[in-house]
């Protein structure tokens, strides 16, 4: 049955507000990739640049001034990528509270009592929320829009961390958060391994012969594939699975349900018609846990370290590549390769029988090691040897509590 995308685009339907956070972010769908905007509940605002842009001090003020903004006012920050800065009367406000920036302030450890602020994609009622709180337990996780918002919003000191998945057992790779990781500046700090149990939810009332839609995240509907086809239900794909629960009770659809969890039916007042509807119960998504700055590798308990990098073309240099690792008995936990954004095609000349062209790949390789280990890094040393690009994406202590 055909999936098709629905946008939830409706100006009446209350997007992405935070109850607990009382933030409201605005649909940044149509503004360009490095923009960020939240609607302000305050009447504070701020204007930020893209921080790709230019670095130069003007950049480097606005930045200091939405920190301590944040600081001084807490989730009451809007962010606009307007060229507009913040206006007299906030700026009047904040001279009143002169407050100045400390060293632990900039730092990206949370200050005793004070708890720290996970961004995740989707909103409340979205496994990502549960997997920030498995990874950070008691943090004020903080809803995003789209993935690439998470990323901005550490970068730009909103939040602390980003949660974000990676990979689920039955749908496999979420390529976009393989292409942010390259696209922006964060490392990865820890995984977590999330359980994931999916619900068929509809409004109260209706049962579920008389559902002809299901909407949810894609990755939800492609774990529910058995389910959904024997329902003989269209499938429509939505932001994520929680925002598909909001929808279908906002507008009290009689003929529409939604994939999402037991914690979304509760929080949006939905009915569980039908429970662990994923296509087998061990269904786990992986999350990554990402911060400005890298952590410090240990050898005191099991690690991994994720690597991306990119080979000439030829016979036998991916076999050679992944021999680095073989030859040292380290063991491989992941690879997936995405063609490079900046030269998807490598052309090899003309032969006899025309020019050949190839997709160019980065390869993205998880392996079972820290690199506080002499031998990962002589590993990583030999594989420079002949990659044509190598970088640690992070060294972080492997969640095995699913295991
Ligand atoms: O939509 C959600 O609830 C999410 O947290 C996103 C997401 C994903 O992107 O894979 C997370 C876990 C499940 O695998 C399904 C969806």
């Amino acid at each position: 049955m055909a999936t098709t995308t629905t946008s939830l685009s409706d100006p009446s339907f209350p997007k992405f507000s935070s109850p607990n956070h009382q933030i409201k972010y605005r649909s940044v769908a149509a503004q360009p990739r490095t923009s960020i905007k939240f609607r302000p509940i305050s009447p504070i605002r701020v204007s930020i640049d893209n921080p790709n842009d230019h670095v130069g001090d003007d950049h480097n003020k606005k930045r200091t001034q939405a920190l301590e903004l944040q600081l001084l006012f807490g989730n009451s920050l809007s962010l606009s990528s307007s060229s507009s800065s913040f206006s007299e009367s906030n700026f009047r406000e904040s001279q009143l509270h002169p407050r100045p920036l400390t060293a632990s302030d900039l730092s990206s450890v949370a200050k005793p009592g004070s708890r720290i602020r996970v961004a995740y994609q989707g909103v409340s009622g979205a496994y990502s929320e549960s997997a920030a709180q498995k990874a950070y337990p008691n943090c004020e996780a903080v809803p995003c829009e789209q993935f690439d918002v998470a990323f901005q919003a550490v970068e730009q000191w909103l939040v602390d961390r980003a949660v974000l998945p990676i990979e689920n057992s039955l749908g496999g790779s979420i390529h976009r958060n393989y292409d942010l990781l390259l696209r922006h500046s964060l490392h990865i700090v820890g995984e977590v391994q999330f359980s994931v149990r999916h619900c068929l939810l509809a409004n109260h009332g209706v049962h579920i012969e008389e559902l002809t839609r299901v909407l949810s995240h894609p990755q939800a509907l492609a774990q529910c594939e058995n389910t959904l086809t024997k329902l003989g239900v269209v499938r429509e794909a939505v932001d994520d699975t929680a925002g598909a629960a909001q929808f279908v009770a906002f507008h009290k659809l009689k003929d529409t349900g939604a994939v999402a969890s037991a914690a979304a039916a509760k929080i949006y007042n939905l009915n569980i018609l039908a429970q662990d509807i994923q296509d087998d119960s061990d269904n786990v998504t992986r999350f990554l846990m990402l911060a400005r700055d890298p952590i410090i590798p240990g050898t005191d308990r099991p690690f991994k370290t994720s690597i991306v990098f990119s080979l000439e073309e030829g016979p036998g240099i991916l076999f050679k590549a992944l021999a680095v690792f073989a030859m040292r008995d380290i063991n491989l936990t992941k690879i997936e390769s995405r063609p490079q954004r900046k030269q998807p095609l490598r052309s090899l000349g003309d032969h006899s029988y025309g020019s050949l062209k190839y997709f160019d790949y980065l390869f993205y390789v998880d392996f079972q090691a820290s690199m506080a280990d002499p031998i990962a890094q002589n590993a990583l040393r030999h594989l420079e040897e002949f990659a044509t690009f190598l970088k640690v994406l992070g060294s972080y202590p492997m969640d095995v509590s699913l295991t």
